[in-house]
């Protein structure tokens, strides 16, 4: 019997992954980068595939869906992000989609903490300094976390992670979160349920942790930077379109707050020539959070994989997005 037929969307699997999905299927692999792999790739290569191993990047619209036919089972993202999916036609015809949700929170609160002391303890520009011969003045001095108030935008695993890891570690004054309803992780740490014009108001620091969906677009937008404190230093690692960056660019230009660490950006890569790029304030790093360790990144991986597997076999699917 001919092996059901899978797609992988780009080359940056581990082969220990793709290995363990050539025992079961057929597996074609679009040789070229991630971010490289565009719609057309996937409507050439989808026909009578029973699935799709895919990363966020990538457009899985209804075109996609229609064109992989009947035989089209699951999809799973190595991701924990979906916004590139179209959440309907994938409900509609009853697929499965998979992410990596239980793999990714962790390792996006580690970095996101790391971002926020770069960001806050101007870590860039000391370091740059120091590599020049140049010693500290206090004009590259920062605020440190003890007695300040965190403001976590978007509560799911990834806020709730974050919060977790800096309530205990920190002598915060005060956590604000915001999400669509009250989350007894974060009431267990004493965390506020506020309005997101609440928490710019009150904050120190604010951190973008919400997933990408229309009510979410330009979360940050001027009105709310506007009510910032002028010391206040707005982090994300949600998806860049959460915040209306040239209104950031505008705050962050005029010195209405005091500084940005950016993990995700509009577009990516960000160019060269963006005022973000040479502003001394900001942070940025080039949408790493979720995979740049090698555990995390095999993790992922093979949870996506797994995802796929379990759906060959009818097994309870380990990390599915319920639609
Ligand atoms: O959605 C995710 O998993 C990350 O943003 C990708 O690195």
């Amino acid at each position: 019997m001919p092996k059901p037929q899978l797609l992988v969307s780009h080359n940056e699997i581990p082969q220990a992954v793709i290995d363990s999905l050539t025992e079961k299927f057929d597996v074609q692999i679009i040789d070229k980068p991630m971010k490289a792999t565009t719609k057309q790739d996937l409507l050439e290569n989808i026909a009578g595939k029973f699935g799709l191993f895919f990363s966020y990047t990538t457009v899985v619209d209804e075109d996609v869906i229609n064109t992989a036919g009947p035989s089209l089972k699951v999809i799973s993202t190595t991701s924990m992000g979906y916004e590139s999916v179209d959440l309907d036609a994938v409900k509609k015809r009853g697929i499965v989609l998979g992410n990596t949700v239980l793999e990714t929170a962790q390792i996006v609160a580690e970095c996101t903490i790391g971002l926020l002391i770069a960001t806050t303890r101007n870590f860039l520009n000391v370091n740059k300094q120091m590599k020049s011969g140049i010693l500290p003045t206090a004009t590259s001095f920062g605020m440190g976390l003890t007695n300040s108030v965190v403001g976590i935008i978007g509560c799911g695993n990834i806020g709730i992670a974050v919060a977790q890891m800096l309530w205990p570690a920190f002598k915060l004054s005060e956590l604000l979160y915001t999400s669509r309803k009250p989350k007894s992780e974060m009431e267990c740490l004493g965390g506020q349920f506020v309005s997101v014009d609440d928490l710019v108001r009150r904050s120190d620091f604010i951190i973008v942790t919400a997933v990408l969906v229309p009510e979410t677009k330009f979360i940050i937008n001027k009105d709310r930077l506007a009510l910032m404190k002028p010391n206040a230093v707005v982090i994300n690692v949600g998806r860049g379109l959460l915040i209306d960056q040239n209104a950031l660019i505008d705050a962050l230009q005029e010195h209405r707050i005091r500084g940005a660490g950016l993990d995700v950006m509009t577009p990516e890569p960000l160019p060269l020539d963006s005022p973000l790029m040479t502003m001394e304030s900001v942070v940025l790093l080039p949408h790493i959070a979720g995979r740049n360790t090698f555990e995390a990144s095999m993790r992922k991986a093979q949870l996506a994989a797994d995802n796929i597997l379990a759906v060959l076999n009818n097994q309870p699917v380990p990390c599915e997005v319920k639609l």
